[in-house]
């Protein structure tokens, strides 16, 4: 029998112990530090380990039968003990990423109000307006590394989510602690609250939010600037990730303040980079460089743009003129191709038109050339989709294609599934098993005659817990394009088919953990190299972001 020594009687410490989540160790705490620290009664008398508990977690989690109730048993464990959940995510990661993150993280927005329980992160309401520094200084812990701001505006693609847009940056922050190793304590999760346009929401008696519709224009430009200045004065040092804005903000807040501050925009160079380091070993995979292909991009939305525009980079950087690489691109959208006497065209999307006078030689005497003709013209050996046009990629365009590429790479990228412009199996078959597939949505291997072949996840969840990891390990000042670039040359160097040739064009997502310090390496070298970290021996890196890694543990009470 255990001796129950007297103890100090429960104080406000005590609960923080038993209910802060950062803190608590449940029936981890060890008999010793029950008497120290007067919890002797206050939890079950049971003292185990933290793999007992992980087990019990896990075995809790398994007990769920759809995957919002998944979602919603590790929510709660998260919001109850931080340690056991980061452990249960890296001993199952394989299994928790889509309930923790996408997809089923989408329908947690979705149904955010009804399943609301604790709070988490930072409200950041535009009836605040005016006192949002105040709001910011109300933050739950003083030091914070990394934020991810939403407006809910885009959500994955299930559009306005309003205030239930704050899932998100609750599930990428959570990866940038179970991948990036950011310390939990030092992630803020931020929703901008500028209303909803989302009718069912406003609709929703239960809905948590501003029942408003959105604030637009000078407001809320107005708004989200005072949020950036709020930002700089309380947390100066902080990484800011932009995260699911809609397109017609997520560029533009980009580059107003990417030159003010340590930010990136999460869908436009996160997924950029994903996307350039499959194409990247898609290419390594057929002893080609990336400046050798002729590509053509299906979709001239912010992702398409960002995509096309770090292609233009890496291009660069293996040896071509900006106006080469510019050349070998080609760009469809829903009006045809991106030529260059269009008038409809952003000034982002003016970059990259073609010569209308060039593509008069070609263009079909009965109209606008569509894709096929496009296809047939530009020969391309690579062929990216991001335009949300289900089965865009027919098969005519895929065997045109097929005709001129031994190996095609084919990305059909829009996500989710439904909107995916091909579905693999379909690439296979069409290309006799010679496509290298890359898609945005999870797809089963496709069945060739080689066996069955992996298809490529281009999901940022590659990108942003390294970006993370690289800026706090050496305190980085900005996040700039060579970074990316960087980190997209790092993840292909790791993806799974350099040894197995039927394996993805990416590394595999058990493998994330690791390869997020390999990338994290590189981005903070990029980082050093030009001017936006203080210089470090390649040794000092290295050392730097392995040590800045929390990894789930108790250490011992002192
Ligand atoms: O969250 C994801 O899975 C990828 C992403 O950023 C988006 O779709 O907006
Ligand atoms: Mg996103």
């Amino acid at each position: 029998m255990p001796t129950i020594v007297p103890s100090p009687p429960a104080t406000a410490s005590t609960e923080r112990l038993l209910h802060d989540p950062l803190l608590a160790r449940g029936t981890a705490f060890t008999p010793a530090e029950r008497t120290a620290l007067g919890l002797h009664g206050l939890i079950p008398p049971a003292v185990e380990d933290l793999q007992q508990q992980v087990d019990r977690a896990y075995v809790s989690f398994r007990a769920q039968n759809t995957d919002i109730r998944r979602h919603i048993n590790v929510r709660a464990l998260q919001d109850s003990n931080e340690v056991v959940f980061y452990e249960l995510i890296r001993q199952h990661v394989g299994e928790l990423l889509p309930i923790v993150y996408t997809p089923t993280v989408g329908e947690a927005c979705e149904r955010f109000s009804a399943i609301y329980r604790r709070p988490r992160g930072l409200f950041v309401s535009y009836l605040q307006r005016g006192h949002l520094r105040e709001v910011l200084r109300n933050r739950p812990r003083r030091d914070v590394d990394v934020v991810v701001v939403t407006d809910g505006q885009r959500i994955l693609g299930l559009g306005d989510q309003g205030i239930g847009g704050l899932g998100i940056p609750i599930g990428k922050l959570s990866l940038y602690t179970a991948l990036g190793g950011i310390d939990p304590a030092r992630t803020l999760p931020i929703v901008l609250d500028v209303g909803t346009d989302n009718a069912d929401r406003l609709a929703d008696p239960a809905y948590l939010g501003w029942r408003h519709h959105r604030v637009g224009g000078a407001d809320y430009d107005a708004f989200v600037d005072e949020f950036v200045e709020a930002v700089r004065a309380e947390l100066p040092d902080v990484l800011l990730q932009w995260e699911d804005f809609a397109t017609e903000h997520a560029l533009p807040l980009l580059e107003r303040y990417r030159e003010r501050l340590l930010t990136f925009n999460d869908d436009i160079q996160g997924t950029a980079a994903v996307v350039v380091a499959a194409l990247t070993a898609a290419c390594v995979a057929t002893s080609s460089a990336v400046r050798d292909q002729r590509i053509v991009m299906v979709g001239a939305g912010s992702a398409g743009v960002g995509v096309c525009e770090q292609i233009v980079r890496t291009m660069i950087a293996q040896g071509d003129t900006d106006a080469q690489a510019r050349a070998r691109i080609q760009v469809v959208d829903a009006v045809g191709l991106l030529t260059d006497d269009r008038t409809d065209l952003s000034p982002a999307q003016r970059r990259l038109a073609q010569p209308a006078a060039a593509v008069r030689a070609w263009w079909p005497a009965d109209g606008a050339p569509d894709l096929l003709a496009v296809v047939q013209h530009a020969r391309p050996t690579a062929l990216l989709g991001l335009s949300t046009a289900a089965g865009a990629f027919t098969e005519a365009v895929v065997r045109a294609m097929a005709g001129a590429a031994r190996r095609p790479i084919i990305m059909p990228l829009s996500n989710p599934t439904s909107h995916s412009e091909a579905d693999p199996q379909d690439l296979a078959d069409w290309t006799g098993g010679a496509a290298l597939v890359a898609t945005g949505s999870p797809f089963p291997p496709m069945r060739t005659a080689r066996g069955e072949v992996a298809v490529a996840q281009c999901n940022n969840i590659y990108v942003f817990p390294a970006i993370g990891l690289a800026a706090v390990a050496i305190g980085a000042r900005r996040i700039t394009d060579p970074m990316l670039t960087a980190a997209a040359d790092a993840i292909a160097r790791n993806a799974t088919i350099h040894t197995d040739p039927r394996g993805a064009v990416l590394p595999a997502l058990d493998r994330l953990a690791d390869v997020a310090i390999d990338v994290a390496i590189a981005v903070a070298t990029a980082a050093i190299a030009d001017g936006s970290a203080d210089p470090r021996s390649p040794e000092d890196i290295e050392r730097l972001v392995r040590a800045a890694r929390w990894l789930p543990g108790y250490p011992p009470l002192t």
